[in-house]
Formats: C-alpha cells, structure tokens, sequence
C-alpha cells in the first residue's frame, strides 16, 4: 500500500454495489451523521429500491458499472450467494487508488482479493443500527477513512478476520434477536393488560435503557441484573420462568448457530 494515494476524505465518493436494507442503513447513518453529503453517496437499481435512496438524496445510476467509475470508495452489499459473480464482472473497471469495502456476511478477504484482483480491500461487519448512529463495526484494517466512515455512524473496533464469524453471529444477527424479543415482550405486556402502543413503547425504551445502562456504568450485567432484582419481588419471579426455559442458553445457541452459518457461506 505504500504506493498509494490516501483518499481525501472531504471530497470523497461512496458508492455502493447493492441498493439493499445494509447499504440503506450505512447511506443513510453516513448522510444523518453530516459527516459525509448525500451527493458524496452513490448506488445503482432499476427497482422500487431507487427510490428509496433518491428519497435522502443519494445519486442512484442505473449500472453498477457506473457506480464504480464515479466512486473513490465502493463497498459491496450484496448477498454472499452473488458476491464473487458481481466482483468478477466489476474487476476491468477496478482501480488500485479505489478503496472496496466488503461487508458481505461470511466472504473471506483472500477470496475478495482475488476475485477483484485488488489488495486494497477491507471487511467490515455493520449493523443494520447504523441508520441511526449506532452501529457496532469491526473491521479488519483501521485507515483513517474507513474510521471516519464507520465511526459516523456508530463504535468501530478493529480485530482479526478469524473472528468475523463470531462477530457476525452476535452483532450483525443480533439486532434481529433483539427485535424478536421487544415484540415478545410488548406481546408480554399486552397479555398483562396494557395496550398494545404503550407496550411496544415501554418495551422500546426499556432495551435502550437498559443497553445504555450496560455500556455507560461498565457494571457486570449480572450485577445490574441483581440491582433489579428485589428479594421475593417482581423480577426474580420473572427471571425463574426465563431461566426455566433456558433463555442464557438459548441466546448463545443462536450466535453460535448464526456464526456457522457465516462459515458455511464462505464455502459457496
Ligand atoms: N441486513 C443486515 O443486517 C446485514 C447485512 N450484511 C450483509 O450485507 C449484504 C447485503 O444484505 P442486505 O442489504 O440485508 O440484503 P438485501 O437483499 O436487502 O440487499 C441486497 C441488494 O443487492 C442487490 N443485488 C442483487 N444482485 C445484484 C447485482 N448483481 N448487482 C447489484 N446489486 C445486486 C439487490 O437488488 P434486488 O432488490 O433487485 O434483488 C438488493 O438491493 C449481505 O452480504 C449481508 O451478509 C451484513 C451485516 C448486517
Ligand atoms: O442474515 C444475514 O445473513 C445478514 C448478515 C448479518 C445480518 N444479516
């Protein structure tokens, strides 16, 4: 890389191969976030899509050719299943002074690399939270732009790529779960009597809270469990039913489960 220009992050173009709910939520955390002006943010779709990312002012071409040949930045999000296709087909019109960006779930670098015939490419494992401003990011290399990027819309930590499975499972499923388990628990709060806005409101704010709570005091959660939890109260009544039915056990299943299944799209 000693060779290469770095990339001026003031006039810097984004471009996104794939116009999906990933590439919305970084396009549009990046845009919120004023670090980096809609007309600097790119993506190319012939469907319903476009309209949606012209709808918060990015330019949307109708070719991912076209994507490419006006970006300084192009970050692939597409499924895993298209991937290679979509790299290969794009290679001819790649530049070394281009950075890519891959936050294609499972794909391995040495793969990216070679299908783009092109070193200077990075893995990153957002979140679809970083829509607004909260997005967890692990990426492979930290360069200064990749940070000022990613660290627009959220925590950017920087590890191995063995780990990226891992991370995948937790992270980038994991607001899934999270989603799941707010409905269940406004469904909780319906059961119990209360109507169905107030509940889906109360449980909203309650999972902020409560995150908030676990990242900003630095307490183990199991000691703001335990501050919760009143001797024969409420809580602990609570807590028995989960714990009956595995609920720890449960939730690291389906990271586990998620992170082999990051692994085995790396082998399509
Ligand atoms: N969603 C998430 O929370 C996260 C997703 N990821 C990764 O991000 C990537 C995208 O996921 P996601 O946004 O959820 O998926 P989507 O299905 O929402 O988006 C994929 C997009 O790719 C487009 N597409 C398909 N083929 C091509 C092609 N040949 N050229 C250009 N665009 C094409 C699709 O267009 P069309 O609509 O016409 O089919 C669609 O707009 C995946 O690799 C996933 O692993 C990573 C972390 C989190
Ligand atoms: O479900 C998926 O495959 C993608 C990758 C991580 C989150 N969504």
């Amino acid at each position: 890389m000693a060779n290469i220009m770095p990339i001026s992050t003031e006039s810097c173009k984004i471009g996104f191969i794939g116009a999906g709910k990933m590439a919305e939520s970084i396009a549009r955390g990046v845009i919120n976030s004023g670090v980096f002006p809609a007309s600097n943010v790119r993506t190319a779709h012939l469907g319903q899509r476009r309209t949606v990312f012209e709808s918060f002012g990015t330019k949307v071409f109708d070719q991912n050719s076209q994507v490419v040949q006006d970006s300084d930045v192009v970050i692939f999000s597409v499924k895993p299943q298209v991937v290679k296709d979509v790299v290969l087909q794009l290679r001819p019109l790649l530049s070394e002074k281009q950075l890519l960006v891959s936050v294609v779930a499972g794909v391995k670098l040495k793969d990216l690399q070679e299908w783009a015939g092109h070193s200077r490419f990075i893995r990153v494992m957002p979140n679809t939270p970083a829509a607004v401003g909260v997005a967890a990011s692990a990426t492979k290399e930290d360069g200064e732009l990749i940070s000022k990027l990613f660290g627009a819309i959220g925590k950017v930590w920087t590890t191995q790529e063995k780990l990226f499975d891992a991370i995948t499972g937790l992270s980038a499923s994991g607001p899934a779960y999270i989603f799941l388990a707010i409905e269940a628990l406004a469904d909780g709060g319906v059961a119990a009597g209360l109507p169905r806005e107030l509940s889906l409101g109360l449980a909203s704010q309650m999972v902020l809270g409560a995150a908030s709570m676990a990242v900003s005091t630095g307490k183990h959660p199991g000691q703001l469990k335990d501050d919760v939890a009143s001797p024969g109260g409420t809580t602990i009544a609570g807590i028995h039913e989960l714990e009956k039915a595995g609920f720890r056990g449960i939730l690291m299943n389906a990271v586990v489960a998620a992170a082999k299944r990051g692994q085995e799209l790396s082998k399509n």
